[in-house]
């Protein structure tokens, strides 16, 4: 996205307003009002008692932008490059399952979002949707499939091959997520929305999946035993990489060591995630595993972010931290729910023109100048 203030753009903000909440802060609370506790609780919430989705906003906080001046920026570009492929926006829409516990058609609005805004879609295995039906309903539009590793091997090669078939351009093994996180809120209200089958489609359409079906098994019941596989291992993605000619990126790497076994098991970026504090408590935030990673992989290797960014602000940290684009979780989720396809192309169009201002008055006419901004941490880290 190019944006300029002589067309006047950069004035949007003044002057387009609705009944949409303004902030994530606002929006999450009238998401909350909204919906069901146990749907808005199984959203909000973080594993065990939350000090890692606290800490994922903490860490945002410790660092300040120092912004440079005088260097005309009625010009802002906030286009990127990754894998040699150009998208508008250094944002991406997060996988999200399950999301029919807040609309009746989730997917194909977000995928319509993404398409409209020239950012990659990344879709979640436990969609409503499967992959052919998201590539057949919104055939446009840069799309990325996130593999959760199946207990059947066989299940997962097919699901990355559908992926590569369907036209989308990377796959996303997401690691953290071999078993469940320890989620407190979802036990309290005995929710689970896996085992409503919101998020069956790619695997009932799966043809090793049926195979795979032991007689009289039911399917929510199968799914469930499919994606718990705490054996995943490197020897998984090694032979992934075999079989898949498409870029892989593995979501939910926070040390150096694992980023740099990435490289020589030959993935071709990074996504630095602690699943938005939803996996493991107590461990570190994203943003400050960011840097030793960017270190560790060096400046030209494909590194995304994602857990707590809600902001314009934060997506200039963490790319001038070490990040080549953000993923964007739980604020379009509330989006969707209060306003459908319309609420979640307004929070990721807010987003996008909060960072083109975040950029202009930081002094960034770019994202490579985004990138070389100064930050200053906190004196008490
Ligand atoms: C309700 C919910 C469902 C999620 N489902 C998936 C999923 O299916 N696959 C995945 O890799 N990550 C999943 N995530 C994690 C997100 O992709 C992302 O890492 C996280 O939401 C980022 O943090 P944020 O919400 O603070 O932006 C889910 C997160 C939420 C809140
Ligand atoms: C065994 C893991 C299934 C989790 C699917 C959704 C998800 O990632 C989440 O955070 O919730």
């Amino acid at each position: 996205m190019t944006t300029s203030s002589k067309k006047g753009s950069f004035l949007e903000h003044i002057t387009i307003q609705d009944s949409f909440p303004i902030g994530t802060a606002q929006l999450e609370a009238a998401a909350k009002h909204a919906l069901p506790a146990e749907v808005f609780g199984h959203i909000r919430s973080g594993a065990g008692g939350e000090e890692t989705l606290r800490k994922n906003r903490e860490a945002f906080e410790k660092y300040s932008i120092i912004p440079r001046f005088l260097r005309n920026v009625s010009e802002v570009d906030t286009s990127i490059r990754i894998l040699g492929k150009e998208y508008a926006s250094p944002l991406m829409v997060a996988p999200i399952g399950h999301l029919k516990m807040v609309h009746e058609e989730p997917d194909f609005a977000i995928a319509n979002v993404a398409a409209s805004m020239n950012i990659p879609y990344i879709q979640s295995t436990v969609t409503a949707r499967s992959i052919e039906e998201v590539s057949e309903a919104v055939p446009h539009g840069p799309k990325w499939f996130q593999l959760y590793w199946s207990n059947n091997d066989a299940i997962s090669y097919s699901m990355a091959e559908r992926a590569e078939k369907a036209g989308y351009e990377a796959i996303v093994v997401t690691v953290d997520t071999m078993i469940l996180g320890w989620r407190e809120d979802d036990m309290r209200h005995q929710y689970s929305p896996l085992k409503k089958g919101y998020g069956k489609a790619n695997y009932v359409q799966d043809p090793a999946f049926q195979e795979g079906l032991k007689d009289g098994q039911d399917e929510v019941e199968s799914i469930i035993e499919n994606l718990h596989h705490p054996s995943l291992h490197w020897d998984n993605i090694t032979a992934l990489r075999q079989r898949t000619k498409l870029p892989i990126f593995l979501k939910g790497i926070l040390h150096p060591e694992d980023a740099k076994q990435a490289i020589k098991a030959g993935i071709d970026g990074i996504i630095v995630s602690n699943h938005g504090g939803r996996q493991m408590d107590g461990i570190i935030p994203s943003l400050e595993a960011l840097p030793a990673i960017r270190e560790a992989v060096g400046p030209d290797f494909p590194l995304l972010l994602d857990s707590g960014i809600r902001r314009g602000a934060d997506v200039i940290k963490a790319l001038a931290l070490g990040a080549d684009a953000i993923l964007f979780g739980r604020p379009y989720t509330y989006a969707l729910a209060l306003q459908g396809e319309a609420g979640v192309q307004k929070i990721f169009a807010n987003l996008a023109q909060e960072v083109a201002v975040s950029m202009a008055l930081s002094g960034a006419k770019t994202i490579e100048e985004v990138k070389q901004l100064t930050l200053k941490i906190a004196a008490d880290n």
